[in-house]
């Protein structure tokens, strides 16, 4: 495990350098591995630049994700193919990217739950996606399938925008059988999205996510869920308000799937409505940045050393150095909120928005992780005091998230080809230094 920012003081890792103190404390000299869990409608993203007109005439909704009848999504890609407008394939799915990118940000392994065609030809959608998955994504439980994992075609606009259209394939049959509960019940988090609850009633999808989060809160393993997007939260708000509450931890969204969710629009309100439910919650909103919020027991607040910011909650950056923990593991539970502006004001240019909330959630993912691997290995640091749920401060980890979302944005696919530069390690002194 590569540890999200550089330390210096005496929590500095890594541990495998063997510090003869440290190894007191530690019952055996080998470092107990971490991992985390994630379940994913295994996709390939089919991706296509084309004028806003294209996806009228389709009749598909810009910037969401819609599931086609196979002979409707055939049609597109047909023309796609015909116009010459397909530029690459390349693996896909949300969960999958996330498990992807926190693998190559943590160095680390991760676990993912879906499917795959039971045979492999060199060429087919499957293949791409083996290729493009980073070999510490462990693959060993894929339910193998005989038909196609989904194709995600993602249309690009003019403005970077990405809208999807989906033909499924065999990506909703995933069975509880094939989830394994011992991965999942000593994994660090089991990853999720709302996305996985739209599959039709005759398919597993549904119940194989339902048994999974339900071993992992089980297990006391944070369950984190990612929301998708608005028109599945649209659809069934009490449903996912409730579903959140009794077993999400950490809850993802963009700002279009916070007002679907809480009927509030400005991000800060929605995020404080969802802490009701959850524990901690991540909301990124395009250009103007990302939000993070969660739970600080009063005991171990830490004030701010930036400037308090004005906002719909006034100060609401009071505590942002604090690091977050479950409400019920406070004595006396406090709100804490930090926003951060797009790292460096936004890429000059913006090759695709696709998966840069993905990204954000990866690096948080990777500072919770750390967060568990420590406490693991070095129990009787003074770090895990109080239960925390991640690693850093809250302030520290939207940084980190931040500058993830960026390095997305910058590339082509949504799948980070490498980690962040070794350089950057301390961020707070890269973040501000232009
Ligand atoms: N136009 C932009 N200018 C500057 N930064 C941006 C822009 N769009 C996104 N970002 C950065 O990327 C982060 C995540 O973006 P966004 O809110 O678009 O995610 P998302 O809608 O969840 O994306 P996806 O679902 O494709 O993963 C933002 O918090 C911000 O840091
Ligand atoms: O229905 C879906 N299930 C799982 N992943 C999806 C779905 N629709 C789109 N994406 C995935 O979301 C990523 C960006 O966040 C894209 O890479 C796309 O593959």
């Amino acid at each position: 495990m590569k540890f999200p920012g550089q330390r210096k003081h005496k929590h500095f890792f890594p541990i495998e350098a063997r510090n003869p103190l440290l190894s007191e404390l530690l019952p055996q000299n080998k470092p107990v591995p971490g991992h985390i869990c994630g379940i994913d409608q295994v996709m390939v993203d089919i991706e296509a630049h084309v004028p806003d007109d294209f996806l009228a005439r389709h009749g598909l909704s810009k910037g969401h994700s819609m599931v086609l009848e196979p002979a409707r999504a055939q049609a597109i890609y047909d023309e796609l193919l015909a116009g010459r407008l397909i530029v690459s394939e390349f693996a896909g799915g949300t969960i999958g990217n996330t498990l992807h990118n926190y693998s190559v940000l943590a160095d680390d392994r991760s676990v993912l739950f879906g499917v795959m065609n039971e045979q492999i030809r060199v060429g087919t959608s499957a293949y791409r996606y083996l290729c493009n998955t980073s070999s510490r994504v462990d693959l060993n439980y894929l339910q193998p399938v005989t038909g196609s994992i989904g194709q995600c075609i993602t249309l690009i606009s003019a403005d970077g925008e990405r809208s999807f259209a989906i033909n499924k394939g065999m990506m909703d049959r995933l069975a509880p059988a094939y989830l394994d509960k011992e991965q999942i019940q000593s994994a660090s988090a089991l990853v999720i999205t709302a996305y996985l609850m739209r599959c039709d009633t005759d398919e597993p999808m549904q119940d194989t996510a339902l048994q999974a989060v339900t071993w992992a809160r089980e297990a006391g393993v944070p369950v984190v869920l990612t929301m998708g997007t608005k028109f599945i939260v649209e659809d069934r708000r009490e449903w996912w308000q409730q579903f959140i509450r009794d077993y999400v931890t950490v809850v993802a969204m963009n700002e279009d799937e916070a007002l679907a969710l809480t009927g509030i629009s400005e991000p800060l309100r929605a995020c404080e409505r969802v802490l009701e439910w959850a524990d901690l919650v991540l909301c990124t909103a395009g250009p103007i940045g990302l939000y993070l919020a969660g739970y600080v027991d009063e005991a171990h607040r830490r004030e701010t050393g930036r400037e308090l910011l004005p906002g719909t909650i006034p100060e609401f950056n009071r505590y942002e150095y604090s690091r977050p923990m479950r409400r019920a593991d406070c004595r006396q539970a406090r709100k804490i909120y930090t926003h951060i502006a797009p790292y460096m004001g936004g890429p000059e240019r913006i090759k695709n928005t696709n998966g840069a909330g993905d990204g954000a959630l990866a690096a948080l993912l990777h500072d919770m992780a750390a967060n568990g691997y420590h406490r693991q290995n070095v129990p009787g640091s003074a770090k895990h005091r109080a239960p925390h749920l991640s690693y850093s401060s809250l302030s520290q980890v939207s940084k980190y998230a931040n500058r993830v979302s960026f390095e997305v944005l910058v590339q082509h696919s949504p799948r980070l080809s490498r980690g962040l530069p070794e350089r950057e390690d301390s961020l707070e002194e890269t973040y501000w230094a232009r």
